[in-house]
């Protein structure tokens, strides 16, 4: 993209003036600039300097995928797939991945993974790994073998490059401090970054769950490495309007020590093992928190444990508006 374009787009945007600033961008698409159309796509969905406009958004990335952008063309499938700005058409997006396959080796990789997944024409497994019920209060449940080595090391590639240290922030100090609960690394797959092996695992986890896909929040990926843990906690949040109800893990790795998942109100501990999943409810039949499924991911006493987990609420999440007490 010409420095000019993204200096007078940004002076227009910083002025309080969205309208020229994408009229800017929109120029350069016109003349063929790709890269001017993937930033103003960018700068839709992220509604810092201009308001947020998912569905301009969306406009706009086709304009840059049409024009031969690359990445623009992955996040076009991630968007397409989960319904940002549009609909939620797997169709589409996997039409759009197996476009860009022909030159991408990247999308090509990502569509020889969900050839291997046996989906229906919407994403959704056709088939489902039989559920072991391993407690009813909580209601825990496993499934062996859902997830295939090649699915793990994929979502666990993907979490790699975001993964943070968990912090919170010192209330005293406002410097972020090591997490009270969990010593972990975690990454949030968020709707913009999910590809499209990870927009069928979650429709996975909500087949397995039984649970509308958009109930889900967005996946998250944990890495703890030797000595770290996830102390005793409930995963319903306090006061939550839309309260998590029901939580899926799914185990990406094995071959560490430690690291099993605790249940120790049910008396129920579990070993990790690479490609189960499992599933549990925190919330009761009568919707009231159930203090019996509190559950720890005890210290990994060696080696490095790798998860992802799906926090499923009572209603539809909306990733894009994004506050944990929504
Ligand atoms: O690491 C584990 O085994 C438990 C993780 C967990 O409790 C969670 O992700 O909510
Ligand atoms: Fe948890």
């Amino acid at each position: 993209m010409h420095a000019d374009t993204f200096a007078s787009a940004l002076r227009f945007a910083k002025n309080g003036q969205p309208e020229p600033a994408i009229a800017a961008f929109e120029k350069a698409g016109h003349l063929g600039d790709a890269s001017a159309m993937a930033e103003l796509a960018t700068w839709l969905l992220r509604g810092d300097l201009i308001p947020r406009d998912l569905s301009r958004a969306r406009i706009a990335l086709r304009r840059a995928v049409e024009i031969g952008h690359v990445d623009a063309a992955l996040l076009e499938v991630a968007l397409t797939a989960n319904g940002t700005g549009g609909p939620c058409n797997w169709h589409s997006a996997l039409g759009l991945l197996e476009t860009a396959a022909k030159t991408d080796p990247v999308a090509r990789q990502h569509i020889e993974i969900i050839h291997a997944m046996n989906l229906g024409s919407d994403g959704y497994p056709r088939r489902l790994p039989p559920a072991e019920v391993l407690s009813q209060s909580p209601y825990v449940v496993r499934f062996r073998g859902a997830v295939t080595p090649a699915e793990c090391l994929h979502i666990a590639g993907v979490g790699h490059p975001l993964l943070e240290p968990c912090v919170v922030v010192d209330p005293v100090t406002h410097r972020p401090i090591a997490h009270p609960i969990r010593t972990s690394f975690s990454a949030t797959i968020g709707p913009a970054q999910e590809t499209l092996p990870v927009a069928a695992l979650n429709r996975r986890f909500a087949a397995l769950t039984q649970t509308p896909l958009q109930n889900g929040e967005p996946l998250q990926i944990l890495k703890y490495a030797t000595g770290q843990e996830y102390k005793l906690h409930s995963d319903a949040l306090p006061g939550a309007t839309n309260q998590r109800t029901v939580t899926a893990i799914a185990y990406l790795n094995d071959g560490f020590g430690g690291g099993e998942t605790d249940f120790p109100l049910a008396n129920l501990r579990i070993i990790p093992r690479a490609g189960d999943i499992i599933a549990f409810t925190s919330t009761g039949v009568d919707g009231a928190l159930d203090p019996l499924s509190r559950h720890a991911g005890l210290p990994v006493t060696g080696g490095i444990k790798w998860i992802a987990t799906r926090w499923i609420r009572q209603a539809e999440f909306n990733a894009w508006i994004s506050s944990i007490n929504q």
